[in-house]
């Protein structure tokens, strides 16, 4: 396998036509494959059926996919996902059907869980995650806050909370609690500095020990903080959880939002509502003049809402407060200036919304 020639769809492609389906075919023919992405030698895509007896038949098909695939040549890592886009009816008693087969579950005891992503790094997501916590919180929510940026999971600095978690009877975590927020991050429980370079399915075993083996309890909404982009974890999550909807945060800037619109359309095609849009870092308003600069760029993310038929949930400027707030632990949405107000009126319109 060596790295002479790089991988592309077209090698990708041609594998897959190469694996007879049951019920005839292949991948290609009967037009099953979605999202495809080759980057750098690491393939992922979604196999969408239409109906879930197809997905029962299937079950084994992304397993004997990415055993095929990691045979070619320049192919690092496969990550393959079934959907069916008609979801499974109710579960029979004396089941048999596998997770996969049965489509999304709700977290026990959580009314809404809503994801927060975004297209790029840096831009504010996890900003935003923490401050909408603590808002929801502040208007009497009970809020969970997991943390699932398993590559750079800040949320125990922002809430100012790192001790491990226990787990009293060896299975169920405590989830900790800051701020009135239940909080649980996959930094908590990697030693800090240590790189997470999860594979696949190790990946999906912690998602899932997040959602079902931590006490969450009686929540009215859960956070889920994503990793940027368009990994793993978003299509886990959506493919195994029964997830409200998205919410995905951009900057302004050009580079940020084609990245944004690629998330958009990865919960699109994984069925995962999106609520909204949030624009960070939208402009900054100057202490010593009162002048206002558009940093990067201006109007970009409401501009790409009203193209994708979304609602802009906020607007959120680029302010000192909320950086140094967010580096002490205490998020600014704990005060009581605008931007706290900012994000007292995102948690109300998804309240109203009957989302959280
Ligand atoms: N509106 C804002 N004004 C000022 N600073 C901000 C704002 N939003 C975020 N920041 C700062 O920008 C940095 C990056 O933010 P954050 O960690 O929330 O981004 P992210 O999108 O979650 O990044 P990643 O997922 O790559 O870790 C942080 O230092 C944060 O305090």
């Amino acid at each position: 396998m060596g790295n002479k020639m790089t991988l592309t769809k077209d090698d990708v492609t041609a594998a897959l036509r190469a694996i007879a389906l049951p019920g005839g075919g292949d991948l290609i023919s009967r037009d099953l494959v979605r999202a495809l992405a080759v980057v750098d030698g690491e393939v992922r895509f979604v196999i969408e059926v239409p109906d879930p007896e197809t997905a029962q038949a299937f079950v084994n098909v992304p397993r004997i996919v990415e055993d095929a695939l990691m045979a070619q040549a320049g192919v690092q890592r496969v990550n393959v996902v079934l959907t069916s886009t008609r979801p499974a009816p109710a579960l029979k008693v004396g089941r048999h059907a596998t997770a996969q087969a049965a489509g999304p579950q709700p977290v026990p005891g959580v009314r809404h869980v809503i994801a927060i992503g975004s297209g790029k790094g840096g831009v504010g997501k996890s900003t935003v995650t923490a401050n909408l916590a603590v808002a929801l919180a502040r208007a009497g929510r009970r809020v969970g806050l997991l943390d699932a940026d398993i590559y750079g999971p800040s949320q125990p600095l922002m809430m100012g909370e790192d001790r491990r978690p226990t787990a009293p009877d060896g299975k169920t975590m405590i989830p900790l609690r800051a701020h009135g927020v239940s909080l649980m991050s996959l930094g908590l429980l990697v030693p800090p500095g240590k790189a997470v370079s999860w594979r696949g399915p190790m990946l999906m075993g912690a998602l899932q020990q997040m959602l079902t083996q931590v006490a969450w309890g009686e929540l009215d909404v859960l956070l889920v903080d994503l990793p940027p982009g368009t990994g793993d974890v978003q299509m886990t999550l959506c493919q195994r959880t029964k997830v409200t909807g998205t919410i995905v945060v951009s900057t302004p800037q050009d580079v940020a939002l084609i990245d944004a619109r690629k998330a958009v359309d990865m919960f699109n095609t994984l069925h995962t509502p999106v609520l909204g849009l949030i624009e960070n870092m939208s402009h900054f308003t100057c202490p010593h003049c009162g002048g206002t600069s558009h940093i990067f760029g201006h109007g970009g993310v409401a501009h790409e809402a009203a193209t994708l038929g979304l609602p802009l949930l906020a607007q959120l400027p680029i302010d000192l407060e909320t950086r140094l707030a967010g580096d002490s632990g205490r998020p600014v949405a704990l005060g009581d200036g605008e931007m706290a107000q900012a994000f007292a009126q995102l948690a109300a319109g998804l309240v109203r919304g009957g989302v959280a």
